[in-house]
């Protein structure tokens, strides 16, 4: 098992700088762009206070993307605020030039490794077999295209999402979550930061059990294609997971019945070589309905 990851310790995953998302005059900062979809590969661009300078990006067959167009850092609306063929679901800052900023790629605060496991599984996606999910700090941005479904049209701010709520680079949950064609399977890459520490060195339980519902629920989402909730999660924790670690939560759909869908997920080193939790989860579709045909989810529940 690798050494746990100390507070402090500049070979850990916080190693390049600890500069605050979306804080300025901190030092250099990572900030990605303009992200529309799940399959482009946004550009990095190293800031400090009044520099913008892009940074190429390789692509995930290891050719180096183009710089990305110059914009703004400032939220300043470019049109009014009306749906979009882009970003008709997401929150109104979909519409400023660099906003919402996707957080599921890399920033100062991932890993070695976790960068190393994001281009593989980026490479893994390139035939289309799986996408990588943009994510944002805001629930209602997240899965935008089945928050539309379920909910129509988003006209204002949605939550901030709980995974998101830390800003620092590196310090919570820093991760991308991956969707199978087949839209039943989902995996999660996660790096664990120290702000999610439990018993000393190890990352909490309750962190282990977020990363699993997000992955789940992600998962219960794409099958559901409508609003889901959690209604029972069963963890056994078979491994202390220790901080700074990288691990891949990966979840399938098992069967559905009527309204529940049942789900498993297991977390695993990147190599494999350790299952440190495995989870059974049953999610319920939320559509006031409550048609219970066993043979088909709705495919939309707003309208039906
Ligand atoms: C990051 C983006 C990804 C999202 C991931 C995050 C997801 C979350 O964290 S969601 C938040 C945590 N979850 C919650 O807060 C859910 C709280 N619970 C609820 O809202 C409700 O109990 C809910 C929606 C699950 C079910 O309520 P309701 O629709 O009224 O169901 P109800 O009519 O009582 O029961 C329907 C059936 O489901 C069963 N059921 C209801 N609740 C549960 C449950 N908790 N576990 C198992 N079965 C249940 C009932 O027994 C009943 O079965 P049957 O038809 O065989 O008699």
């Amino acid at each position: 098992m690798s050494q746990p990851w100390e507070p402090g310790d500049t070979r850990g995953p916080l190693m390049g700088g600890r500069g605050g998302r979306g804080q300025r005059g901190l030092g250099p900062v990572i900030q990605t762009l303009n992200v529309p979809s799940g399959d482009s590969v946004p550009q990095l661009r190293h800031q400090s206070p009044g520099v913008t300078t892009a940074v190429p990006v390789p692509t995930p067959h290891g050719a180096t993307a183009a710089p990305h167009p110059t914009a703004t850092t400032d939220c300043v609306p470019t049109a009014p605020l009306t749906p979009s063929p882009v970003c008709c679901c997401v929150s109104p800052q979909a519409l400023c030039s660099v906003s919402p900023q996707d957080l599921a790629v890399p920033n100062t605060g991932w890993s070695a490794a976790m960068c190393e496991q994001f281009q593989r599984l980026l490479r893994r996606a390139a035939d289309g077999s799986w996408r990588r999910i943009p994510s944002y700090r805001r629930g209602l941005d997240y899965l935008p295209e089945v928050v539309q479904m379920a909910v129509g049209v988003v006209t204002r701010p949605g939550p901030r999402l709980f995974l998101r709520s830390v800003d620092e680079e590196g310090a919570g949950f820093e991760y991308a979550i991956f969707l199978h064609a087949s839209g039943h399977r989902t995996q999660c890459l996660c790096q664990l930061g120290p702000y999610l520490e439990g018993h000393h060195g190890f990352a909490h339980g309750g962190a282990i059990a977020t990363l699993i519902d997000s992955t789940v629920g992600t998962c219960a989402l794409a099958v559901a294609k409508a609003s889901v909730m959690t209604a029972k999660l069963s963890i056994s924790y078979l491994a202390p997971v220790p901080v700074g670690a990288v691990v891949v939560a990966d979840s399938r759909m098992e069967r559905h019945e009527g309204r529940k869908i049942f789900l498993s997920c297991h977390v695993r080193d990147t190599k494999r070589d350790t299952l440190y939790a495995e989870a059974t989860g049953e999610d319920m579709w939320c559509c006031g309905d409550g048609a219970g045909d066993t043979e088909t989810i709705p495919q939309n529940c707003a309208s039906g």
